[in-house]
């Protein structure tokens, strides 16, 4: 469903079992290519992040992407990828239909004044315009695209785990978008990992969840590293027994549907080592300091979101 609120979906795929010979072949239906193509204002670790997951899902080829950035030596490992790149914002907007918008906040209204400054900006007409930048309203972005007639923007909030198609994203529409936007917008970032719709009023504290969250889990993982360290276990196993421990813990909160507390009794035996472990967590206040780090991700959001209104 594509409507107001918050509508869940994931990406399934249908399967095709097929038995020939006696031999099972399990192929995945493919997914239909974007015939647009698709544009990247700025060509960070998100614009990555987000162009190899959807080319690794088969949605798009290289040929159709289009990435700007003002440093041409940022450019060459796209170009050497077969995406299409300029120094010029300008020349992306003009020549995609779908043009992610992945700067800094502070960029932003620098990076937008360039192309409407240009000779080709009466030329952009009818474009969808994804925004993942933190703390930019939809109200904020539909005022600085206004000069471009026909414009719709979707704001988004990823995460860098999409990278391996274990991304968390969210998405809030504007005032302009059609269904058929949507669905486009659904389609792209379903395959990146989970993706919902949500009211834009909780897209901050999702984003300060969901975005920042793998830092703050990847500074938990190296402390808990640094535990097994200090215990004497070397380096690369106290991280790859970590790692792996934090992924199946998870997975145990998603899966069981039990709630975190009684995961957690589950393993503590009375008088025994977990238990030891958690009162050293609790006297040093852990979980007020996680729910401080997510408050102050989700203030931060705001506060860069005002940087870019005019
Ligand atoms: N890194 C993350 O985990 C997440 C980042 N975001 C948002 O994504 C956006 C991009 O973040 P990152 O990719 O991490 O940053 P980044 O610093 O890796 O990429 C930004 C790119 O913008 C380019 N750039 C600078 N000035 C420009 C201009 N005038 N025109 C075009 N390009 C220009 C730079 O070459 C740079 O590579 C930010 O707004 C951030 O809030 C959202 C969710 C997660
Ligand atoms: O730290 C930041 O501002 C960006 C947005 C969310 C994750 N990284």
């Amino acid at each position: 469903m594509l409507g107001n609120g918050i509508v869940g979906s994931s990406s399934r795929h249908l399967s095709l079992v097929l038995l020939i010979a006696g031999k099972h072949f399990c192929t995945k239906a493919p997914r239909q290519k974007i015939p647009n193509n698709i544009g990247f204002i700025g060509d960070g670790s998100m614009a990555k992040a987000i162009c190899r997951s959807i080319k690794r899902a088969g949605l798009i080829e290289y040929s159709q992407v289009y990435v700007s950035s003002p440093f041409p030596k940022n450019l060459d490992s796209w170009k050497e990828l077969g995406a299409n790149v300029s120094t010029e914002n300008a020349y992306v907007v003009k020549e995609a239909d779908i043009i992610f918008l992945a700067v800094k906040p502070h960029i932003l209204c620098d990076a937008i004044g360039t192309i409407t400054a240009s000779s080709v900006a009466k030329e952009i007409k009818n474009k969808l315009f994804i925004s993942i930048l933190a703390g930019v309203t939809i109200k904020n972005l539909e005022d600085l695209l206004k000069h471009f007639e026909g414009s719709r923007v979707v704001r988004v909030m990823p995460n860098t785990p999409m990278l391996i198609g274990q991304g968390c994203t969210v998405y809030c529409p504007g005032s302009k978008v059609s269904d058929n936007d949507l669905k486009l917008v659904n389609s792209i970032l379903e395959v990146t990992g989970m993706c919902q719709m949500v009211p834009e009023s909780t897209i901050n504290s999702i984003g300060a969840v969901t975005a920042s969250g793998p830092a703050f889990v990847y500074v938990f993982i190296e402390a808990l590293s640094d535990g097994g360290v200090r215990m004497g276990l070397h380096r690369d196993v106290s991280t790859k027994f970590a790692a792996q421990t934090v992924m199946g813990a998870a997975k145990m909160v998603l899966e069981t549907n039990k709630h975190m507390g009684t995961l957690k009794d589950e393993v503590c035996s009375a008088g025994g080592q977990t238990i030891a472990g958690i009162h050293a967590l609790e006297k040093c206040a852990l979980r007020g300091s996680i729910m401080d780090a997510v408050q102050a991700a989700a203030l931060r959001a705001a506060e860069l979101g005002e940087q870019t209104k005019k």
